[in-house]
């Protein structure tokens, strides 16, 4: 991939569906339209948005399952949706994803390490020893035991689980994990150290995100950048997160209402860093 090529480029992607229900028959829903961005490598991107904005649409189309009726998907200069499909099994690997539900997103009759393991055995060719130790050296990296990888689904907590999802997400060392609601589910604390342990992964491994949240306060703990959505377009974005009190849109500002202080400080008043406005947005730890 040359220097100058974003890791991930969306280029005017759209899509609907057809409502279902007696009612709703016909309706068209348009989950993404005309979304162009761009995403470079060891960036995060949160994706803001009311409930059925299209943030997972839009998520599920970056990670190559949602097919656009119009539009292109370039991660690594490749065309997610295009002819060559062994250029994009190359580049498969490098896409990730953490969703929201862990207990869902795991098989139940698998052990931590066997759904650890899953994707190194569709792409990494390991003995059984290398195998373990590696799954081993992945749950370490995210905070659990080496010897969890015995341990079933229903022996962890909700926030270890999730941690066990994040290992098999970075398991083949991926360029991009799409966060879909990943932190949501967890209480305030759990949220915090998982939201802590992102942040070190994403350094330590030189990873991009794209984080897909309802929740503005989260998502500023973790983004470079903000792109905020309404009826499947994007109508605003943030270039920096520091400038968060500066934004405008209604459907932004009632994002903010949500999470910010009783007295919020406007944009002229003070520039308030990410930091404060994520303190001031979370409860104490
Ligand atoms: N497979 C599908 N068939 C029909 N409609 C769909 C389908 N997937 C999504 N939609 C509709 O597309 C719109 C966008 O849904 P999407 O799940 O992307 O929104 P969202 O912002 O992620 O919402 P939430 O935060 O509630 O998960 C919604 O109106 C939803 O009902």
């Amino acid at each position: 991939m040359p220097a100058a090529q974003p890791l991930l480029e969306l280029r005017g992607v759209s899509k609907h569906f057809h409502g279902g229900g007696i009612f709703k028959q016909g309706r068209k829903v348009q989950a993404a339209k005309a979304v162009s961005l761009t995403l470079g490598a060891g960036e995060c991107l949160g994706l803001v948005g009311e409930s059925g904005s299209g943030k997972s649409t839009l998520g599920r189309i970056i990670l190559g399952i949602e097919r656009p009726e119009t539009g292109e998907v370039l991660f690594q200069g490749v065309n997610l949706y295009g002819k060559d499909k062994a250029a994009v099994r190359a580049v498969r690997r490098d896409l990730q994803v953490v969703f929201q539900d862990c207990f869902s997103s795991v098989n139940p009759r698998l052990t931590a390490g066997e759904s650890i393991a899953e994707p190194l055995k569709n792409f990494a060719r390991l003995s059984q020893r290398e195998e373990r130790r590696t799954v081993g050296e992945l749950l370490e990296l995210v905070g659990l035991k080496a010897g969890d990888a015995a341990k079933y689904p229903h022996q962890f907590s909700g926030g270890q689980l999730q941690r066990v999802c994040i290992a098999r997400a970075i398991s083949l060392r991926p360029k991009l994990i799409v966060l879909d609601e990943a932190v949501s589910s967890l209480d305030v604390l759990v949220q915090t150290q998982i939201l802590a342990l992102l942040s070190d992964l994403r350094e330590e491994l030189t990873m991009s995100y794209v984080f897909i949240s309802h929740d503005l306060a989260a998502v500023a703990r973790l983004s470079d950048r903000l792109a905020v959505m309404s009826a499947g377009e994007i109508v605003e974005r943030l270039e920096d997160m520091a400038d968060i009190q500066c934004l405008t849109h209604p459907v932004s500002l009632a994002l903010l209402a949500a999470v910010l202080p009783a007295q919020p400080v406007s944009c002229f008043e003070q520039h308030s860093t990410v930091d404060n406005f994520a303190a001031a947005a979370s409860p104490v730890q």
